[in-house]
């Protein structure tokens, strides 16, 4: 639904998430923190009960602090609970250390989380929420490209081990979903093209249209263009819904969401959570996941052809990093969640937005494909 506010607030897209009792609305806007629009509604769910945001010092003054304010305004009281950035600390003791948080403040049943942040907020976050006094309500305010387009939605919640990436964690659907495409101008260029690389997967796996569209878009999305990022956001949130809607829990169709994922998880698994963003392994392992699909007969050289392209006119990582040891990458890749029976299944894409879930990819197939990456054979 596209709703048309006044000219400050410009035009309001919101996506519905259908999962019966757990439905819930994506509301996608510019300025949705500083015109109150976001606390209009977080007010309307939280009913005179407190909320703990949850974000890190920097994006409490870029926006935490405008939130609560606009929050008190509406008879909504705040705390702030805050974690430190980045990857590495996506682990267990934050989430302990939320839970200390959340103890001190004295949050009961009513109270609600706010994830104020990117993936790694949303994610840690979301599941102390899901697990503090076993479920508190949780609203995601996404304010990277990836988060905004991905994480925030679905209700995958958790945290990595040295292991292996999210390898603990639950289902836990947000309340709400509040995207503000202005908390954009602030990001990083770095940061901005590893959402890019999620926003391209929607496309390689569901939307043959959208993904020339985004490519057509590059320059303007690069250019933090409102419009062009509000388009792209929408129509990759829709996707994801429509996914997740079908499939909440990943015991089909949602595995499509994790192309790209296997090898992407084992490089950031592998590279300590330190060398690669997300989105930056992501794209790497969307070009293994296409070579994986050429050696399986599935993949044309013309579709890994154009995902190479298009990730590099985003300016993401294609290379297999030459340092990063081939047998390591293919242990941790046998732990990933998507391993039935000690097989793991592989996306792999039939053509431009048409994708398949392969339960039976022989090992030596995966480890031909990943020699070949490693080696670089596989230029457009
Ligand atoms: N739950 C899911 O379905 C899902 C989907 C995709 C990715 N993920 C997870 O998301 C994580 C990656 O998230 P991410 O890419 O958002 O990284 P991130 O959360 O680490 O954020 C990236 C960096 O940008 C900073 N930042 C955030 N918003 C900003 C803003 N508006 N202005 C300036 N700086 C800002 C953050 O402080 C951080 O340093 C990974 O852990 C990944 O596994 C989860
Ligand atoms: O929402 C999903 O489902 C996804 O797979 C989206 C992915 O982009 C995301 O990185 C997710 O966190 C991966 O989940 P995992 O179950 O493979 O850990
Ligand atoms: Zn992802």
């Amino acid at each position: 639904m596209v709703r048309k506010g006044d000219s400050t607030i410009g035009i309001r897209r919101d996506v519905p998430v259908h999962l019966g009792d757990r439905s819930y609305t994506i509301t996608i806007g510019a300025e949705l923190i500083a015109s109150g629009d976001a606390a209009d509604q977080i007010a309307a769910i939280a009913k005179g009960a407190r909320a703990a945001i949850v974000t890190h010092p920097n994006l409490r003054a870029l926006y935490g602090e405008t939130l609560a304010t606009m929050l008190s305004l509406r008879g909504c009281e705040t705390i702030f609970c805050e974690v430190e950035e980045g990857e590495t600390f996506k682990h267990l003791a934050t989430v302990e250390r939320l839970y200390h948080q959340f103890v001190e403040a004295q949050l009961d049943r009513r109270c609600l989380i706010i994830a104020l942040g990117g993936g790694v907020i949303g994610d840690t976050a979301g599941f102390a929420a899901a697990t503090y006094l076993r479920g508190l309500r949780l609203i995601q305010i996404p304010t990277t490209l990836l988060a905004q387009v991905d994480a925030s939605i679905g209700g995958k919640t958790g945290v990595n081990l040295p292991q292996g990436k999210n390898l603990v964690g639950a289902f836990y659907q947000p309340s709400l979903v509040l995207i503000d495409i202005s908390t954009l101008k602030t990001l990083p260029i770095r940061e901005l093209r590893a959402g890019l690389a999620e926003v391209l997967k929607y496309g390689i796996i569901y939307d043959q249209a959208f993904f020339e569209e985004t490519y057509q878009a590059l320059p303007q999305l690069l250019s933090y263009d409102v419009e062009a990022l509000t388009k792209a956001v929408a129509r990759s949130c829709e996707i994801k819904a429509e996914v997740v809607a079908q499939d909440e829990t990943e015991q089909g169709l949602r595995a499509i969401l994790n192309f790209g994922h296997t090898l992407g998880h084992a490089l950031e698994a592998a590279t300590a959570y330190e060398r690669y963003l997300h989105g930056e392994a992501v794209a790497i392992g969307m070009v293994a996941a296409a070579l994986v699909g050429e050696e399986m007969g599935i993949t044309s050289h013309e579709t890994t052809r154009q995902i190479i392209s298009a990730l590099q006119q985003a300016g993401l990582p294609t290379r297999f990093p030459s340092e990063v040891p081939l047998p390591e990458v293919l242990e941790i890749m046998h732990r990933d969640k998507k391993v039935i029976n000690g097989k793991t299944r592989f996306i792999l894409a039939r053509a431009i937005g048409k994708v398949e879930i392969v339960p039976d990819v022989p090992d030596a197939v995966v480890q031909k494909a990943l020699e070949r990456h490693r080696a670089g054979l596989f230029s457009p």
